[in-house]
């Protein structure tokens, strides 16, 4: 891994972001790429999005809706510790999630005067699952037990056909939708299946017709996320995510082993990940690039690792002072952040940009990853400084009910009427006025 040496250099915001090791984005050129894809999916619907299966991923069923038999199977002929660790992400889920519930809030705010925000599930969410390089039966949790929470009724998921599955998704994702009773799964990977989700496509002779959504929710890689960001006109969407980011913040007290161990579990998803170390330690430095390239040859991804590891985008940071550590860390705004310190809680308690903050050595970003009950669809790319992870509250909008009585309203009248003609728009005030003369 480079060493980036930031001892005795001014800390403030711009330079950090300047110097913060970070992937390039291609989510640019795969703009170019895909928006002609679009345009044809809209235009010739499945037809177009068969031409693109078969170009990207190969051969694939002419129905890409996945039999309900087959998500049966898939479940009936899963490993029962896979099962059970499924089952045991998905109840660890929902604890987490079932308390982001919103209640709906009236205010009084004179007599007579009411305004409530009423919270409602969107009605219906296209899932997007990876499936390139990995398979993210996690991920179908991750997306589908906030929607569920949220009381979304209508889901869809759609994820890569495999050459090795009959053109289907791999049948642990098909198993996981089983799981959670999503019935309605599509063998579509890619730009493809965004396109299917916003614009939907008519039944053909061979496949029935697939729905439109209103919000696609889901990571994926450049080309989903440039389609992802190209529909967002149309349809909602959570983010886009960019290659998946670990950041650790760590002291004298750390476990080099640990820190490596977690800094290459990232790497595994991309070449473009990023594996970030932050200290104001010399010697953990040192024992942690040590430990990494220990790791790193008995690694099973190796060449994503080493590409991941190598590249320009990770680094081992050394600053003067735990303070800069933390100023470091808040600059580059991780979508994973883990703090291997001392005083761990109150450190994580400064970091006010990351997507998520691991506390202590025994919380690694796989556990987040699969088991912790916390989500693991989270801001990349620096957009941890306003974004959040994907939770209920995606998948909910509020709307405000404004209820006056005719007293209320004749108490606040003049000052609606100043306001109105202070922006020159008389016929607002008018509006107000109106009822006045009754
Ligand atoms: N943030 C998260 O929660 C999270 C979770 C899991 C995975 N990820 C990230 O998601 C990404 C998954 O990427 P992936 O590639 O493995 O799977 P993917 O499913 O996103 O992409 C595969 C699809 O890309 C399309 N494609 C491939 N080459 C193309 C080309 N030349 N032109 C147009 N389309 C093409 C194909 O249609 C294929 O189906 C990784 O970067 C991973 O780190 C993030
Ligand atoms: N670390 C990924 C992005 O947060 C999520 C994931 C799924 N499976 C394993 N890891
Ligand atoms: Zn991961």
């Amino acid at each position: 891994m480079r060493r980036l040496d930031l001892s005795g250099s001014t800390l403030d915001r711009r330079t950090l972001r300047a110097v913060m090791p970070r992937a390039g984005s291609d989510v640019f050129a795969a703009t170019t790429a895909v928006k002609p894809m679009l345009e044809e999916i809209r235009h010739r619907g499945l037809a177009a999005i068969a031409e693109y299966t078969a170009r990207f991923d190969g051969p694939a069923p002419a129905e890409p809706r996945v039999p309900d038999a087959l998500l049966k199977e898939a479940l009936d002929a899963l490993d029962a510790d896979v099962r059970d660790a499924l089952r045991e992400s998905i109840r660890r889920a929902r604890i987490v999630h079932e308390a982001q519930r919103r209640d709906d809030v009236t205010v009084s705010v004179e007599p007579g005067a009411q305004v409530t925000e009423r919270w409602l599930p969107v009605e219906r969410v296209g899932l997007y699952v990876p499936g390139g390089l990995a398979v993210y039966p996690s991920s179908v949790i991750m997306n589908v037990v906030p929607a569920q929470v949220a009381g979304v009724e209508s889901l869809a998921i759609a994820s890569p056909p495999q050459r090795e599955f009959g053109g289907y998704p791999h049948p642990t994702i098909l198993a996981a939708a089983e799981l959670l009773g999503v019935r309605d799964v599509y063998a579509i990977g890619g730009a493809q299946a965004v396109a299917a989700f916003a614009y939907g496509y008519d039944a053909t002779a061979d496949a029935a017709a697939l729905d439109p959504v209103d919000l696609i929710t889901g990571p994926g890689n450049a080309y989903v996320a440039a389609a992802k960001n190209a529909v967002r006109d149309l349809v909602g969407i959570d983010a886009i995510a960019g290659p998946t980011e670990i950041a650790v913040i760590a002291d004298d007290s750390a476990d080099p082993d640990y820190v490596a161990a977690d800094l290459i579990s990232q790497a595994e998803h991309d070449p473009q990940a990023s594996s970030v170390l932050v200290t104001a330690s010399a010697g953990l430095a040192d024992a942690v690039e040590a430990a990494v390239e220990r790791r790193v040859p008995r690694t099973k991804h190796v060449d994503r690792v080493t590409a991941a590891l190598g590249g320009p985008q990770s680094a081992i940071v050394t600053v003067d002072t735990p303070d800069a550590a933390i100023a470091v860390i808040n600059a580059y705004a991780g979508e994973h952040v883990e703090v291997h310190t001392v005083d761990a809680t109150d450190v994580a308690a400064r970091i006010v940009n990351a997507g998520a903050v691991f506390i202590g050595s025994h919380s690694p970003v796989s556990l987040g990853d699969y088991c912790a009950g916390s989500n693991h669809v989270l801001p990349t790319s620096g957009t941890a400084t306003h974004e959040s992870g994907l939770s209920v509250q995606s998948f909910l909008k509020g709307t405000h009910l404004i209820e006056y009585s005719p007293e209320a309203l004749r108490t606040v009248a003049r000052h609606v009427v100043t306001l109105a003609e202070a922006e020159d728009l008389p016929a607002h005030g008018e509006a107000v006025t109106a009822r006045m003369e009754n």
